[in-house]
């Protein structure tokens, strides 16, 4: 246990540092490798990765739509409806961000206008490594259904068998999304950025993944011959808030519910009460020895972080240092912090909203910004899949209104030019006038 008032700046940075960063200039490397690998080779090189790393025997990177039918008939009725639930509330959740278009008329004559369309062609990533979630499908393949993108391209790696989980091409097809290939990774990543001989150049690419998955975003993202990436979401982070009221079987369920996920997931308490933190490490021990991922959440429970606080308030200050991916808040009047909190991806208020809620099918988005960036990135959204762009229409009457306004300040630029863009039409209408 860490109690934060007895420690220096330094000792709460160490506290609060990301176990996923510790090896990232070999991964940095191994990426940069991957990609060149696939700028230069295309599918050659996608089949050698994906054979090195998921499945030795592949041969093809594309799974067929009669395939994927195939698969798809596969789900059992309980899965199926399980699927079509959670489809059914992000669906109402993400429609419910449409935003309308906007039409101001700024003065008489000078109409300003934003208005969205949909991207056009958009790269899907699901995880596979260690677990297939065909919940992520639902979560990219929603809100690009909902914005109206053509062209989804999903990649997936497949698993030793050489094909993916029946569940996910399921909830593929719920989304109408018809192409899918085999393939995971940075490569998988590079090979919808570049383009291949067999899989499509998206204009942005979304979704979670490992370190591997996110560094491969990050670095395509820099490129001018790469693609747009939605933010960085990589192993999976949860805080919990608590006080002395709080649950500790609720608290070290929520905490290795995310620790199961990955070696490299994070999960940490902040609570104020040393008894609740003491009762929530026995219960973490206890739980821990029932799961079927015993030995990854085990690992990654080796990260956990128990910090002690002085107060509640104390407590929210060192969740908005960490600004934790998913923050989960059981204390007294949990809403009341609402206003304290500053950087979290997804906050869950009060003791019956377990993560796992967000995860699957309250309706929110499970793709949140990991790292630390949830200072400055949303989570996933409808707006995400759309583009914003303005429009604007002048009549005479608007311009000869603005004009002095444009010149003074083109003038004040020295850009003449700009300044008889606007001088040469007002001169026109006086000539006409006469
Ligand atoms: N932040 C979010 O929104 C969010 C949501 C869901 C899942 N996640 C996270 O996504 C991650 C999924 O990770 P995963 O590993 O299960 O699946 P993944 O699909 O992200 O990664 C699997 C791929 O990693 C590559 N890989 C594995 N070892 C490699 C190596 N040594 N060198 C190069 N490439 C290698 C392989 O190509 C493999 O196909 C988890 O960490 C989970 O916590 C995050
Ligand atoms: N908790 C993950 C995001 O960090 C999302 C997920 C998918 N399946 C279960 N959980
Ligand atoms: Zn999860």
């Amino acid at each position: 246990m860490i109690v934060w008032n007895t420690l220096t700046y330094d000792q709460q940075k160490q506290a609060l540092s990301r176990p996923a960063q510790a090896s990232a200039d070999s991964v940095k490397e191994k990426v940069s490798e991957i990609i060149r690998a696939v700028k230069a080779r295309g599918d050659e090189a996608v089949l050698e990765y994906t054979r090195q790393f998921d499945c030795p025997s592949l041969t093809s990177l594309t799974l067929s739509t009669t395939q994927l039918a195939a698969l798809a008939q596969q789900v059992n009725r309980e899965t199926r409806l399980a699927i079509q639930d959670a489809y059914t509330n992000i669906k109402r959740f993400h429609c419910a961000q449409e935003q309308p278009s906007v039409v101001v008329e700024t003065r008489p004559g000078v109409v300003c206008e934003q208005h969205t369309s949909a991207l056009e062609s958009v790269g899907l990533y699901i995880p596979g490594g260690s677990a297939p979630l065909p919940s992520t499908v639902l979560m990219l393949g929603v809100p690009a259904q909902i914005a109206g993108c053509d062209n989804k391209v999903l990649c997936t790696p497949p698993n030793a068998q050489g094909t993916i989980a029946a569940e996910i091409a399921f909830a593929a097809s719920l989304c109408g999304i018809e192409k899918v290939y085999l393939c995971g990774g940075a490569q998988a990543i590079a090979a919808m950025a570049f383009g291949t001989q067999t899989i499509p150049k998206v204009d942005k690419i979304f979704g979670p993944g490992n370190r591997f998955v996110t560094e491969a975003k990050q670095q395509l993202s820099q490129r001018t011959d790469g693609a747009s990436m939605d933010m960085p979401a990589g192993p999976s982070e949860v805080l919990v808030i608590a006080d002395d009221q709080a649950n500790p079987e609720f608290i070290a369920a929520d905490l290795l519910s995310q620790a199961e996920h990955g070696e490299d997931s994070q999960a940490i308490l902040v609570c104020s009460s040393q008894y609740v933190i003491e009762q929530t490490q026995a219960e973490v021990e206890r739980q821990l020895q029932v799961l079927a991922r015993q030995n990854t959440a085990r690992a990654a429970m080796n990260n956990a972080r128990y910090i002690l606080t002085d107060s509640v308030l104390d407590a929210v200050k060192v969740s908005n240092l960490y600004a934790p991916e998913h923050l989960i808040v059981q204390t007294d009047d949990a809403r009341a912090l609402l206003p304290q909190i500053k950087n979290a991806g997804s906050i869950f208020l009060g003791a019956w909203s377990p993560e796992s809620a967000g995860d699957y099918a309250s309706g929110t988005n499970h793709v949140l910004p990991t790292y630390g960036f949830s200072r400055t990135c949303s989570s996933l959204g409808l707006s995400d899949f759309v583009r914003r762009f303005t429009v604007q229409e002048i009549s005479q009457q608007g311009l000869t209104q603005l004009a002095e306004t444009i010149c003074v300040l083109a003038a004040a630029e020295g850009l003449d030019a700009h300044k008889r863009a606007v001088s040469i039409r007002v001169q026109s209408l006086q000539e006409a006038a006469k």
